[in-house]
């Protein structure tokens, strides 16, 4: 049974298609990468296998099932820059709303599950922030958070929007390590990220897109230099043989 199963999936913003006839399997207990340049279509990808925007055609099923039956075997780690981080809350209950799938909507968290939800602040290194207005942290800081309520609702397939963004180095090891740990226990992650010096490191099994679907399957194989040549055209250059860079940026 794959965790997430896509096919053909189009979708256009105003009729302007953003995404074409994309299929993939993600393969179960995997750390997958999310691999193309600014506006490939990583984040419609995600809302769109979320069911958070429409689509044009295309199948996307989660364990062999429609979402919206799966929803709770889903995690989701948004972009940091698409939350309302003024919403008036702490961080122990943005972690708590990741339990909501289990505890069920207006029924009060059980002790069991605070106990739980501060476990996995603890985890991230935010059990001491457990109080704090989200306002007030700062985006590592919140990016922990986020995490940590992806834990707490322990999925099955996790989707994770560029994760490492704006975090210090010390942040994107712990993220790292818990990535790892979720693959352990046999769970399926799939990260948009953007630093290809990363890639063969962290990631398994890599998605390149560009509106298109350019190529899909184990990094080794897949983050090849003429597959990255398909993504990201002429903007890509070589350094060195392990180098590259996007529009000059390493
Ligand atoms: N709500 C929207 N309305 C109209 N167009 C949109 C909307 N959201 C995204 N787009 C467009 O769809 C395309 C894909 O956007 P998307 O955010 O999925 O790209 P991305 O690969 O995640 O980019 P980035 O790396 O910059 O985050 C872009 O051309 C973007 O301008």
């Amino acid at each position: 049974m794959n965790p997430v199963s896509i096919k053909n999936l189009t979708v256009a913003y105003h009729k302007k298609p953003v995404l074409q006839e994309v299929s993939f399997q993600a393969p179960e207990g995997k750390l997958i990468g999310i691999i193309g340049p600014n506006g490939a279509g990583k984040s419609t990808l995600i809302k769109a296998a979320l069911g958070l925007i429409p689509t044009a055609s295309g199948e996307i099923k989660v364990f062999d099932d429609q979402y919206k039956k799966q929803r709770k075997r889903v995690g989701y780690v948004p972009q940091r820059g698409s939350v309302d981080w003024d919403f008036p809350t702490n961080a122990l209950d943005v972690v708590l709303m990741g339990r909501y799938g289990h505890i069920g909507w207006l029924k009060r968290p059980k002790k069991r599950d605070v106990e739980l939800a501060k476990s996995c602040l603890d985890k991230v290194g935010m059990l001491e922030f457990a109080n704090r207005q989200i306002s007030q942290l700062s985006g590592g800081q919140q990016q922990r958070v986020f995490l940590a309520r992806a834990l707490a609702q322990d999925a099955d397939v996790y989707f994770m929007d560029e994760p490492f963004v704006g975090v210090d180095a010390a942040t994107e090891k712990a993220i790292i390590s818990l990535l790892n740990e979720l693959k352990a226990k046999g769970k399926t992650v799939l990260v948009v990220h953007h630093d290809l010096q990363t890639v063969e490191e962290y990631f398994d099994w890599v998605l390149l897109l560009n509106m298109r679907k350019i190529a899909f399957g184990p990094t080794k194989s897949t983050f090849t230099v003429d597959n990255l040549q398909k993504t990201y055209g002429g903007r890509l250059t070589f350094l060195t043989d392990q180098q590259v860079a996007v529009d000059g940026k390493q």
